[in-house]
């Protein structure tokens, strides 16, 4: 089987190895001829580079493959995939070519894409996560799309793909451009834990005063349980990182941080379907406070440095506030999954999604068993709610900033405990007559029940 693929760069070069690797025969390009260069010479170093032919135009790679061509593009998401889409066109691709986009792309572009191409080749979507590690050995593949040409290439993206207890981690895991979707929401997903266990790591070091290294320890010793994740040992391993001069790597790292799209994505498609994630959403804006000098608006949003206070956590506790608080942000991730699936009828299936998830994502946990146990399984958990309510507590006590443990605390809080939204559209009703609904579910207004003789003014 032969497949093609544009853009060899971090995770175009990882990608091209794990699929010669795995049986399949790969004419590559890139704009950058030492990017092929390069690739060649890894292949050859692994033996493998009679299946890989480096080619210096998109027509000689058309020439190259026999039709009905797969092609997959590793290019930056944005402007750039039409262009490259375009040039394929120009470059003679056919209508049942499939080309599947693996970028980080919007799913909005991709819905658009697919109609923009429907009479000149497939076009089909592929969200893609593990980073260079995960494309090199098996990344999580969240495919979604064209019925036709999926069907040549799913069977080898099956093994490309990570496995989990035998179990690949492709899948098809809806229709139109849910793929990208998916991936999306596994990146708000990442933003969150990444931002928790953050926070978990401030806790510690400047609550409880712990040294970086101590507070690796914590999270090596959580990893040995039900807590074990990719995110938590990569924390781990980070803060065990010392200079020569036996300085704590972290400490040398200024504290703003970058961000390319996909998080705010999330943020903005819940807000616009009516989905609360606000574990995810904090998330996005925790990184928008660490870059808020950099704003227009910087001088308006510039404070004094404060004091903070010193905090006793019973680490017990805190571990089991975390392992609740991981749960949520994934629940909240599946629950904007559903509700954009609904929306959009595209049938993504939540258990297909997490089995992509299971092995070579970045947000692969132990504990997304507990996760797949859904709501009722949370809802047993009460020492961790319990935890989770102190904790929270005692971080805010502290006077340090704790956005998405906070927000995850105040989620479950709300969606389980008495509620004030009747407050508030008494408030709606009163100045704009917007109407209210009753516990008997008819909808009046509040002089409808009470005589008010003189509004407020
Ligand atoms: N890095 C990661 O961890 C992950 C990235 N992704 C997504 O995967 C995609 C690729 O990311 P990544 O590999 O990190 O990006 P890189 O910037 O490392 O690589 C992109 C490559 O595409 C090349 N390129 C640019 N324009 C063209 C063109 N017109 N034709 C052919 N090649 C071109 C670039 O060449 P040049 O350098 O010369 O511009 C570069 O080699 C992005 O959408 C990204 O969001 C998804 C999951 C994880
Ligand atoms: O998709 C990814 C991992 O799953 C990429 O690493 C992505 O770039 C991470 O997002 P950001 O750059 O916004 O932090």
């Amino acid at each position: 089987m032969q497949v093609a693929l544009v853009g060899l760069g971090v995770m175009g070069k990882n990608l091209a190895l794990n699929l010669i690797e795995k049986g399949l025969t790969l004419v590559a390009y890139d704009t950058n001829p030492d990017a092929g260069a390069e690739l060649i010479s890894q292949a050859q170093s692994l033996g493998i580079a009679e299946r890989l032919h480096i080619v210096s135009d998109l027509g000689d790679m058309i020439k190259r493959l026999e039709a009905p061509r797969s092609i997959l593009l590793l290019v930056p998401a944005g402007e750039l995939v039409d262009k490259v889409c375009s040039d394929l066109v120009e470059a003679g691709v056919e209508k049942d070519d499939i080309i599947v986009d693996c970028g980080n792309s919007n799913y909005k572009d991709g819905i658009a894409r697919k109609l923009k191409y429907q009479n000149k080749f497939e076009f089909a979507t592929m969200g893609i996560s593990g980073g260079a590690e995960g494309a090199r050995h098996g990344p999580a593949m969240m495919a979604s799309g064209s019925e036709g040409g999926w069907e040549r290439i799913e069977p080898w993206f099956e093994k490309v793909a990570a496995s989990y207890n035998g179990d690949s981690c492709f899948a098809r895991v809806g229709q139109s451009a849910s793929g990208h979707f998916v991936k999306m929401v596994h990146n708000g997903i990442e933003y969150a834990l990444m931002q928790l266990i953050a926070e978990v790591y401030q806790l510690l070091r400047f609550g409880t005063k712990r040294s970086p290294e101590e507070v690796a320890a914590i999270f090596r010793s959580w990893s040995e349980g039900r807590l074990n994740s990719y995110l938590l040992a990569i924390s781990a391993h980070i803060l065990e990182l010392k200079t020569e001069q036996d300085e704590a790597l972290v400490d040398l790292i200024d504290n703003k941080v970058g961000a390319k799209g996909t998080g705010l994505w999330t943020a903005q498609n819940a807000l616009e379907l009516g989905i609360a994630v606000p574990s995810l959403v904090a998330a996005v804006q925790a990184r928008h406070l660490t870059n808020t000098i950099d704003t227009h608006a910087a001088k308006e949003m510039t404070y004094q440095t404060k004091e903070t206070d010193e905090i006793n956590v019973d680490l017990d506790e805190l571990k089991d506030a975390f392992y609740l608080a991981s749960l949520l942000c994934y629940r909240q991730g599946l629950a904007l999954i559903k509700g954009a699936s609904r929306a959009h009828q595209w049938k993504v299936d939540l258990a297909k999604t997490l089995q992509t998830w299971r092995a070579g994502c970045i947000i692969r946990a132990d504990y997304l068993d507990d996760i797949a146990e859904g709501v009722e399984f949370i809802d047993t958990l009460s020492n961790e709610t319990k935890a989770l309510r102190k904790v929270a507590g005692l971080a805010v006590s502290s006077g340090l900033a704790f956005p998405v443990l906070s927000a995850t605390q105040n989620y479950i809080a709300t969606l389980s405990t008495a509620s004030n939204g009747h407050l508030v559209q008494a408030q709606r009703d009163y100045f704009g007559e917007h109407g209210i609904k009753t516990h008997q579910g008819e909808t009046c207004h509040l002089t409808d029940l009470v005589d008010i003789d003189q509004k407020v003014r």
